[in-house]
């Protein structure tokens, strides 16, 4: 039973509530040690590097930047660290879901047609279905939803409209474009062998035939596909719940935030990622830093709750950092503790029990870039989806790149090739903000190399 002394772990701060400054974050914290598992990684890894055509090969631009030591403590390389991400996760168990309320989630079985595609032999064109050779005798007419029309003798035309049943019996259409009528008879005034223009029964796909495969994404194409095919209800997925844990004395979630409290930027951030990676946001809450036991408590209810618990802020080594501890405490297994990457680097992925936690840093872009370092991979595996494949590009532009870490860059990409934003900074979501994708930069990289690119939705 928790203490009646601490408040509601869950508990959301009302609408527009400003809070007031947390207390200082004084006196000396002893860093923690890097995971002594992230020595295992030597070398960077799944790190491809291919060079652009056309580009000078020989320059370097790899600055090193500054950083606290735990920086140069390492992590899971990024590669590594997104793979793991999405393999450790277990697909969630399947759910039938209507189409209309199917966009975005993953089908879970092949999705197969109910019907033959098309239904029916159609016209492919306006114009007139036609049997033999022409001139032609118009002996009536069909629209698509009408009525359909008597077989064709030779030498007989219906006029058709595209998407009507074509006639037993009839050849071809023939365009309006390609005839010249005279009263009830129709001629082909061009070459008259031109194609068929019919449509024929089951040409796209035949009935029970699989039309995607299990881990397909319901796309906008994907849906539009089922409902041709006759499907109404498709077997996908659960999608996974998610609530989003904001810690921090310092946060405000509305308004123009006083000295020393800062606005949220990640709940907006990530609510909209949510989405577009089809999670069922449960909610959005926030603890405060202190007592350290709100927090404990929220991740104590969470992890035994939603499938993944996102946690902003808390995952460093400060004095009012305790996630680390938190998850200890809870039994959790931690499967990534620091990510080798710029920004981003304390991050963290944990589970007990089929739960997952994602711990983001607390500056927004940093928690931006973990989020899509680990979370975005582990709704997918969750999802039983394949790891998002990342497009490879050459840049335009020379990125900061980082001697040892894999630094991820916003880019823009309105032109022939994705171009440099400059001034990303950890605490300032501004290149984010006019970016199209960000630019996966591994360390060292020289131009001319290709990057991979992560895309970011709208
Ligand atoms: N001694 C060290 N200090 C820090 C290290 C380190 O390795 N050693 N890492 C730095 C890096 S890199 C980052 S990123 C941050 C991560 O810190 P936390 O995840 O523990 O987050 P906080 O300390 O709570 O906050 C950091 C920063 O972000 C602001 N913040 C927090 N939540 C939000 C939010 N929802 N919206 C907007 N801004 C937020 C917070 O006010 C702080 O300014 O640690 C560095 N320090
Ligand atoms: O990486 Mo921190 O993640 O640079 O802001």
């Amino acid at each position: 039973m928790r203490s009646p002394a601490v408040p509601d772990p869950l508990m959301a701060p009302p609408p527009g509530v400003r809070r007031a400054a947390g207390p200082p974050r004084a006196g000396l914290h002893p860093a923690r040690a890097m995971a002594a598992d992230n020595r295992y990684w030597k070398r960077p890894f799944g790190e491809e590097r291919a060079t652009c055509p056309d580009t000078v090969d020989d320059m370097t631009a790899a600055i090193t930047r500054p950083h606290h030591p735990r920086h140069h403590a390492g992590g899971t390389p990024w590669a590594a660290a997104r793979a793991l991400a999405h393999r450790v996760a277990e697909p969630l168990g399947l759910v039938e879901v209507p189409l209309t309320g199917a966009a975005g989630r993953t089908l879970a079985r092949p999705l197969a047609a109910a019907v033959d595609l098309p239904g029916f032999d159609n016209a492919a064109m306006d114009g007139y279905a036609v049997r033999g050779d022409g001139p032609w005798r118009v002996v009536g007419g069909v629209l698509a939803g009408g009525p359909g029309a008597a077989p064709l003798a030779p030498g007989e035309a219906v006029e058709i409209a595209t998407g009507a049943p074509v006639p037993a019996g009839a050849d071809r259409v023939v365009p309006y474009e390609v005839v010249a009528r005279h009263g009830a008879v129709v001629s082909a005034s061009g070459d008259g062998a031109g194609k068929r223009h019919i449509r024929r029964a089951g040409e796209y796909v035949t009935a029970g035939r699989p039309v995607l495969p299990a881990g397909s994404v319901l796309t906008a194409a994907a849906l539009g596909l089922a409902a041709s095919v006759g499907v109404d209800v498709v077997t996908v997925r659960r999608a996974p719940t998610v609530r989003l844990l904001l810690t921090g004395d310092e946060i405000v979630t509305a308004g123009t935030p006083a000295h020393g409290q800062v606005r949220d930027a990640i709940g907006p951030t990530l609510t909209a990622l949510l989405r577009a990676w089809s999670a069922d946001l449960v909610d959005v809450r926030w603890t405060p830093d202190h007592p350290a036991a709100v927090t404990a408590a929220a991740v104590e209810r969470s992890l035994s709750d939603v499938d993944v618990t996102v946690v902003g802020g808390a995952s460093s080594v400060g004095p009012a950092d305790a996630l680390h501890d938190v998850l200890t405490t809870a039994g959790a297994t931690i499967h990534v503790d620091g990510v080798d990457c710029r920004p981003g680097h304390p991050q963290v992925l944990a589970s007990r029990a089929g739960h997952w936690l994602v711990g983001l840093p607390g500056n927004p872009y940093a928690a931006m870039v973990a989020a899509f370092t680990l979370l975005q991979p582990l709704l997918a595996g969750l999802a039983g989806r394949t790891l998002p494949a990342l497009p490879r590009v050459c840049l335009d532009g020379t990125p900061r790149v980082h001697a040892t870490a894999t630094s991820i860059v916003p880019v823009r990409w309105d032109g022939a090739a994705p171009s440099v934003v400059d001034g990303a900074r950890p605490g300032h979501l501004g290149a984010a903000a006019l970016a199209d994708a960000l630019a996966v930069v591994p360390p060292a990289w020289r131009p001319g190399e290709t990057v991979e690119l992560l895309l970011l939705p709208q």
